[in-house]
This record gives C-alpha cells, sequence and structure tokens, in this order.
C-alpha cells in the first residue's frame, strides 16, 4: 500500500513539529515537505503533496489554504481565527476545485471535542453557562478558537430549546470584566506561563452547578487527531468543520 503524502506547514512551530514527528511515525504516511515562514508554497506541489496539514497563525492561514485548495491538495487545519466571512470565502474557492477536501478543527483532541459535545447537551438543561479558557502566554488569539466554537454551539443549543437569556444583574464593569461576548456566552480567556491549553464550561441552575473541564498537558494530545484528520480527509470533498464529524459524534 502506497504512503499518504503529508506535508506540514508551519513544520517549526510547537505544535507543527509535533506534527512532523507524529506522521513521520506512522505506517501508512509520510512527510514530503516541511513549511516554515518564507518557505514557497510551490514546494508543496513539486513534493507531490496530497494533503497539507496547516498549522501557522490567523495572519497566514487563508493564503496558504487558498493555494492548497487551488492546487488540489486536500488541508487539514490547525489554525485558528475562522470568521463566517473567512469561511463564505473558503466555500467559494472549495467550489472552484471539486473533489479537494478540506477539515477546519479548532481542536484536535478528543477531551476537547467531548467537552464541546457535553456543553452544547447540557446548556438548554441551566439558566447560566459561561466558559473559560486558559493558555500558555505565547498564543496569538484570544478567545481560543476552541471557546469561541463552544460557545457557538451552546448558543445555538440553547436558541434551538427556546431557552431564556442568561440572568445577569451587572449594571457597571469594567471592560472586559464579564468576559467577550460570543453569541450571548461570555467567554473569559486567561494567559499563564506554565499552562499549555484548557478549558472550563460553567453551568448553573438553581440550587446546583456543573462544571466540564479540558486539559490538553502535552501537545500530544493533538497528534491521534490530526492523523485521523488527514486519513478522512482525503475522501471527503469540501469543508468539514470539526473533528467531531470524523468522530461519528453527530
Ligand atoms: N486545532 C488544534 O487542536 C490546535 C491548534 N493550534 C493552533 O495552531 C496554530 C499554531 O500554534 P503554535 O504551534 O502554538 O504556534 P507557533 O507560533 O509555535 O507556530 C507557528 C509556526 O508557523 C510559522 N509560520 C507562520 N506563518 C507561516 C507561513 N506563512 N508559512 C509557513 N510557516 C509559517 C511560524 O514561523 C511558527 O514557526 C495557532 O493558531 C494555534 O491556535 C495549536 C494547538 C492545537
Ligand atoms: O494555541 C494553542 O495552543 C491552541 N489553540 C487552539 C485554540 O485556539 O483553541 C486549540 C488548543 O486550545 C491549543
Amino acid at each position: 500500500m502506497s504512503k499518504l503524502r503529508v506535508a506540514v506547514i508551519g513544520a517549526k512551530g510547537r505544535i507543527g513539529s509535533e506534527a512532523v514527528r507524529a506522521v513521520e511515525a506512522a505506517d501508512d504516511m509520510e512527510v514530503v515537505a516541511a513549511l516554515s515562514r518564507g518557505d514557497k508554497l510551490e514546494t508543496l506541489v513539486e513534493a507531490g503533496a496530497q494533503v497539507a496539514v496547516e498549522l501557522t497563525n490567523p495572519g497566514s492561514v487563508v493564503g496558504n489554504l487558498d493555494f492548497c485548495v487551488r492546487h488540489g491538495i486536500h488541508t487539514v487545519v490547525g489554525t485558528t481565527g475562522w470568521t463566517d466571512e473567512r469561511l463564505a470565502q473558503l466555500r467559494t474557492s472549495l467550489a472552484a476545485s471539486p473533489g479537494t477536501g478540506v477539515l477546519i478543527a479548532p481542536n484536535f483532541s478528543i477531551g476537547a471535542v467531548l467537552t464541546m459535545k457535553f456543553a452544547q447537551i447540557a446548556a438548554p438543561y441551566f439558566e447560566s453557562v459561561e466558559v473559560v479558557e486558559l493558555h500558555h502566554p505565547n498564543k496569538a488569539d484570544a478567545p481560543s478558537g476552541t471557546a469561541t466554537r463552544t460557545a457557538q454551539l451552546i448558543a445555538e443549543a440553547r436558541s434551538q430549546a427556546g431557552s431564556a437569556p442568561q440572568p445577569d444583574a451587572t449594571s457597571t464593569a469594567l471592560d472586559g470584566a464579564r468576559g467577550a461576548d460570543v453569541d450571548g456566552v461570555p467567554v473569559h480567556s486567561v494567559r499563564l506561563r506554565g499552562l499549555l491549553a484548557h478549558q472550563e464550561v460553567l453551568l448553573g441552575g438553581e440550587g446546583e452547578t456543573l462544571t466540564v473541564r479540558h486539559d490538553s498537558l502535552h501537545h500530544s494530545s493533538f497528534m491521534p487527531g490530526i492523523l485521523l484528520g488527514v486519513r478522512r480527509v482525503v475522501s471527503t470533498p469540501g469543508l468539514t468543520f470539526g473533528l467531531e464529524h470524523f468522530l461519528d459524534l453527530n
């Protein structure tokens, strides 16, 4: 059986360097290109990459992904910073490149994907829901992609269930004290030396609270999800948003 030819973009970064090692260690795939900042994207074509794993930053990902889609290279994207506008632009490029698959995964770790699912299930049963995400201080974006997606899923679930707006009597507050408002769900971002990637979803009802917490303690937590994404994206044309779709969790 021939091996899947995989390229990693952002290969010297925290997660990118771990991804290069994980792909090299997998029996069914090989690293044919490892791109760093300043390297030419044409290398992907010259190397015959079938799948690219994009792990750079919100400022680089759109251009990199556009190149991959135009050249029919399936892409697994971990980079955060996705807006509705960016996704609409991507869907337009994908329409012109039928057969090409793109997976955007706000989080590749199974525990984080399950946290999102549990929060989505629980949210309509509680009056109050807030998200706290905690990351290393080198992270560029806030709130995290995972927290943003979690809050969106919570808001969708509450809207579908006809939940009332959350109770909050705050009448004066310092800017930021109540966190960022993501579709009506407060999201709080902590940046702390010593941490990697953590999230708590706090749910409150009359006389009880429920906390759903996940901790990524090492970048290895993201690797099984990346490898699954690489294997599945080649036979899944169009845009898939969220690893849960490849885990049959929907
Ligand atoms: N979806 C997930 O499960 C995860 C996603 N991430 C996301 O992945 C991204 C990268 O995170 P880290 O590795 O912590 O950041 P990092 O800053 O350590 O690594 C990013 C690397 O990409 C390089 N880079 C930037 N622009 C480039 C370009 N145009 N071409 C090639 N390389 C380029 C940088 O020089 C750097 O080496 C972030 O958006 C982060 O939020 C991180 C961990 C897990
Ligand atoms: O920057 C990180 O480290 C991470 N980024 C992703 C995010 O923004 O959700 C995934 C994970 O939290 C690690």
